[in-house]
């Protein structure tokens, strides 16, 4: 990978590599845009195949959060980190020693809990650093709240397709089942819908099988049903060149960061299907709402006002695509780097006065 051309490419500020011999530690903390604010943007612990792939992954989430603030017009910035490891060499000491890298960056860079990470783990990242989020119990942690935003953005997704308010009697097929899928699927079971699920996890299959009377299938089949909605809540990368032909759900809206393989060429591909893409960091933005709410004192009836937010400019995003006759990821992405560019004026002003 050519390192600096990738990095000035996708217009990242800065990337951290943290490396430590006691405790051993590899992490990369991503920087994308401070425009708007701080770098938000969770941490992730995960047993990546390659470094390279590490870098990627945090490459492309810390640019996701960038896009994600600005569309939920929140006043932060873009920013993610990864932890190399195995969840079961997850100690105190790595989690604290990543946490003092954290601080170093004195508040440029704020995190919270991503795939790995638990509440109580960003507790102890908090020992060493106060630039963290999540850890309030008050709010009930992100994944209710990013549920709520992904059902808000299939309703704004169904009001488009099929001009209707009504869900009863629609088939949603859910990937992943975990914090966030399963707060989704109690949404959508309350309102009437008819769920397929899966999850590599038997014992969560089972759970939302029981609570919501759900239809369970194999995970690789998840793609080629004939569903409404199709809500992918585990991975990222599962919309690619592979499982796109497979499809038949006309619309796409869940909870995963990334769900794209490839941005450009894979959110053609869904168009030319004629899938409407809900872009996954507009309609997860839920999480990101609950956190900062959280760090600037949390009042739960702003965090829902903002959520709520979620479903008009869903419909301004698929209004965009359809005038200017572009893909939903690309009308997403041009309503963030406006409002960045925006920023980015008003600050060069300000510093010139
Ligand atoms: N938790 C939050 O508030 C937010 C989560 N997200 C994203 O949403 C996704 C889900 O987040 P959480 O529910 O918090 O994570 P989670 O880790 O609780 O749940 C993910 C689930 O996906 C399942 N899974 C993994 N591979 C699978 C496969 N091949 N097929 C089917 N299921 C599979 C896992 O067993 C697990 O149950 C992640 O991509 C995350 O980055 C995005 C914004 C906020
Ligand atoms: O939890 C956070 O720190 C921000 C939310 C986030 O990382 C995400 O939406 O992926």
């Amino acid at each position: 990978m050519l390192l600096f051309e990738t990095v000035r490419e996708m217009g990242h500020e800065q990337i951290l590599f943290c490396h430590g011999k006691n405790p051993d530690i590899r992490a990369i903390i991503a920087i994308h845009d401070t425009s708007l604010g701080p770098a938000m943007g969770a941490t992730r612990l995960f047993p990546y195949i390659s470094e390279e792939a590490a870098l990627q992954d945090a490459l492309r989430l810390s640019r996701g959060m960038t896009y994600k603030a600005a569309c939920a017009n929140i006043p932060a910035g873009g920013g993610k980190a990864v932890i190399i490891a195995n969840p079961e060499s997850k100690t105190d000491d790595l989690l604290r020693a990543y946490g003092r890298f954290v601080d170093s960056l004195n508040g440029r860079f704020i995190t919270g809990q991503d795939v790995n990470i638990t509440p109580n783990d960003v507790r102890t990242i908090a020992k060493e650093t106060k630039y963290v989020v999540g850890t309030s119990e008050k709010s009930g942690g992100p994944a209710p709240i990013t549920s709520l935003g992904v059902f808000l953005g299939i309703k704004a997704a169904v009001e488009f397709r099929w001009r209707t308010k009504n869900l009863e009697g629609m088939k949603v097929a859910v990937q992943g089942l975990g914090n966030v899928g399963k707060n989704l699927c109690r949404h959508l079971h309350e309102h009437g819908i008819k769920l397929f699920v899966t999850d590599v996890d038997a014992a969560k299959v089972e759970e939302v099988q029981q609570l919501y009377n759900a239809t369970v299938v194999p995970p690789d089949e998840i793609y080629s049903l004939d569903v409404d909605i199709f809500a992918p809540c585990a991975l990222g990368g599962i919309l690619n060149s592979h499982t796109i032909p497979f499809l038949k759900a006309p619309i796409i809206a869940g909870a995963a960061n990334n769900q794209l393989g490839n941005e450009q060429l894979h959110s053609q591909l869904l168009a030319k299907k004629g899938i409407l893409y809900c872009p996954d960091y507009v309609i997860n933005a839920g999480g990101l709402i609950n956190v900062y709410n959280e760090m600037i004192g949390y009042d739960e009836e702003k965090a829902f006002k903002q959520v709520h937010n979620i479903y008009d400019t869903l419909l301004a995003i698929f209004n965009i695509a359809k005038q200017q006759e572009i893909t939903t990821n690309d009308a997403a992405k041009r309503l963030a780097e406006d409002r960045i560019r925006n920023a980015k004026q008003s600050n060069s002003k300000k510093v010139a006065a």
